[in-house]
């Protein structure tokens, strides 16, 4: 089924607990129904599931230290942006709470039960004052005895890395915190190695998501180079450093589908793999986050373009992978036979483009 590019309306989910319980089974189901399509889905937990029995206490809140929040300068015009990361010093998250409310850093007050005028405010303020965000915080706020759908321990096949290489990777298959405040920004990007990605948002304020179809993800590297072109020239793969902002708006003037979704507490967002993202926070809040993978998702890695030009790349072996999924494939991998084409690559053809490939 291509995309109906009238048809952009983001998934949303309520499962049973009985179909909440595991994970990787209840991912596919939804795929099964071309949730996977759209790039993002939101699924709601049962009322029966918590993340913490104890609830998020003020003690829990002042013991957190935020790891090098980091201050995000955004530069440029009519819809074309990109975010300048400076690292800040380490700070307690009550200190951070009280900077992301006081009046430099507070949502805007007036509008602040406004959704769409606090996102219109944020296209129209992004380059005003920077906020700060403690973003890619190891650690986790779930109970450990939660064995459902937590976010630290999911029990997907990314587990192998570790239990067959010993490999962590931070953010990848270990749990990251984030917490906002107010137009606290992440680019566009798609995950490292194109995997999945499961976002939580355990308290404070929504969180608004921004997403593009995997099947127009080759066309919306097009449409960014062509305007980044000195990234693009020195970086095949400059999206992923996460600094590029495009406007929703820019998007539909240049015909680029697109969907987009705001998240509240308690609810979980899933981005798939290849799907490009990007959004900004509300206010105050906490998310946790990390990635994940199911076997759809091996071919995507297999045909991953990486970074070139940064040295802390995510970069996974996709040789375990292929060797106990797909055995079939395995001695042409090992070859450097790489027999199947881009997951995508089909789809591109139907959407009657050109597909241009940069060199892997
Ligand atoms: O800041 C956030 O809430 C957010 C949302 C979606 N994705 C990332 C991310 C960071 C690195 N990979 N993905 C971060």
């Amino acid at each position: 089924m291509s995309i109906l590019t009238s048809d952009l309306q983001v998934p949303v989910f309520y499962p049973t607990y009985d179909e909440f319980e595991n994970f990787s089974s209840y991912v596919s189901k939804i795929e099964s129904q071309g949730a996977h399509k759209i790039g993002l889905a939101k699924i709601v937990p049962p009322k029966q599931w918590i993340s913490r029995k104890m609830g998020y206490k003020q003690k829990e809140i002042d013991d957190t230290m935020v790891q090098n929040p980091i201050k995000q300068e955004v530069h440029g015009k009519d819809g074309f942006y990109l975010v300048y990361n400076i690292q800040q010093k380490s700070i307690k998250l009550s200190q951070f709470q009280k900077l992301a409310s006081t009046n430099r850093y507070a949502t805007p007050s007036s509008i602040s039960n406004d959704i769409e005028k606090l996102e219109k405010k944020y296209w129209d303020n992004l380059t005003s004052i920077a906020p700060i965000y403690g973003a890619d915080v190891s650690g986790s706020f779930y109970d450990k005895s939660q064995k459902v759908w937590n976010v630290s321990n999911l029990g997907t096949i990314l587990d192998d890395l570790q239990t067959e290489y010993g490999t962590k990777i931070e953010g990848v298959n270990t749990a990251y915190l984030y917490f906002g405040m107010w137009k606290a920004t992440f680019a566009w990007h798609t995950e490292d190695m194109d995997l999945y990605s499961i976002n939580y948002l355990h308290f404070g304020a929504p969180k608004q998501w921004y997403v593009i179809p995997p099947s127009y993800g080759k066309i919306f590297e097009e449409f960014a180079a062509s305007h980044f072109s000195s990234l693009a020239r020195r970086c095949p793969a400059f999206l992923r450093h996460k600094m590029t902002i495009i406007s929703p708006s820019i998007l539909a003037k240049h015909s680029i589908p697109f969907s987009k979704m705001t998240q509240y507490e308690n609810e979980f967002i899933i981005t798939f793999p290849y799907a490009y993202h990007a959004g900004f926070n509300y206010g105050f809040n906490c998310a946790e986050s990390t990635n994940f993978a199911l076997e759809r998702w091996i071919e995507y890695g297999k045909h991953s373009v990486q970074c070139a030009c940064r040295h802390d790349t995510v970069k996974i072996g996709m040789d375990l992978f292929v060797l106990k999924y797909q055995p079939e494939l395995y001695n042409d991998w090992c070859r450097g036979i790489n027999v199947t084409s881009h997951p995508e690559d089909a789809q591109m053809v139907a959407n009657n483009r050109t597909i241009i490939r940069s060199s892997p």
